[in-house]
């Protein structure tokens, strides 16, 4: 897979790097002092009981929330400095509840390319999408679905697709595979690891016994401060 890069990205700098951030939501509770660096194909697992952080973590590196002090950057660059349908290409998110719009299942896998701003892709064909979903064991899914047809599985599996689809630098899984049996899971946490090897920077909440193949970073989440084991 070729991972985009702006000209000016050095590749020793790190694609994802949180310095001194602190975000507390409205009730107090949050992260304090954040700073990690995770380098271009690196994957990161994340840890924490229940309640400690992780997906607000994953939430302020995407963008759906603001930072309060410090600062966020990918690819050298101030997340801020992104213009968002930009930021939603580079960096991809599969969320514990993944977000399904109304239409077909091509329809919600071209989503990113209907937004997006990069002149450099090409919407993918169908075969590519079958492709996609061969990999991820939708076999009994065709294109011309109603997505919101699908199951929470199915449509989490669907959500990782379209994040990959315009090949991000970074993608951020939250227990991605909650909602799916074994076979399922295993195969999304192959795909994750793969995606690693390829050059994506992952970040991935997971359970505590999940433990990847693959080289990782582990970072645990607790008291509002994130640990780098
Ligand atoms: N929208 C919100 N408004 C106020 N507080 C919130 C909001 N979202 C999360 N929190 C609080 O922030 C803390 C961290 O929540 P977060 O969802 O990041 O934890 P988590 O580690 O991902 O938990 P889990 O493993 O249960 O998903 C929790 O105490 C939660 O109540």
């Amino acid at each position: 897979m070729n991972i985009p890069q702006p000209d000016d990205f050095n590749q020793d700098m790190p694609v994802l790097e949180f310095k001194d951030v602190t975000f507390h939501w409205p009730g107090g509770k949050g992260l304090s002092e954040v700073s990690f660096a995770v380098p271009a194909g690196q994957f990161v697992l994340i840890s924490g009981s229940s309640g400690a952080g992780k997906s607000t973590l994953l939430r302020l590196a995407v963008r759906l929330e603001e930072i309060q002090q410090g600062e966020i950057l990918l690819q050298g660059q101030p997340l801020d400095s992104f213009y968002p349908p930009a930021l939603r290409t580079r960096i991809g998110f599969v969320q514990q509840m993944p977000v399904i719009l109304p239409g077909s299942v091509r329809d919600n896998l071209l989503m990113p390319f209907t937004l997006q701003s990069r002149t450099d892709s090409t919407i993918p064909s169908d075969e590519i999408l079958t492709g996609w979903m061969e990999r991820l064991a939708l076999t009994d899914v065709a294109l011309d679905d109603e997505a919101g047809d699908l199951s929470v599985g199915q449509r989490q599996r669907l959500c990782l697709i379209r994040s990959v689809l315009p090949r991000p630098v970074v993608i951020c899984f939250d227990e991605p595979t909650s909602s799916l049996d074994r076979e399922s899971r295993e195969r999304v946490e192959r795909i994750a690891e793969e995606l690693a090897a390829e050059g994506i920077a992952v970040l991935m909440v997971n359970h505590t016994s999940y433990h990847p193949d693959c080289p990782h970073m582990h970072l645990t989440v607790a008291d509002g401060k994130v640990e780098e084991e």
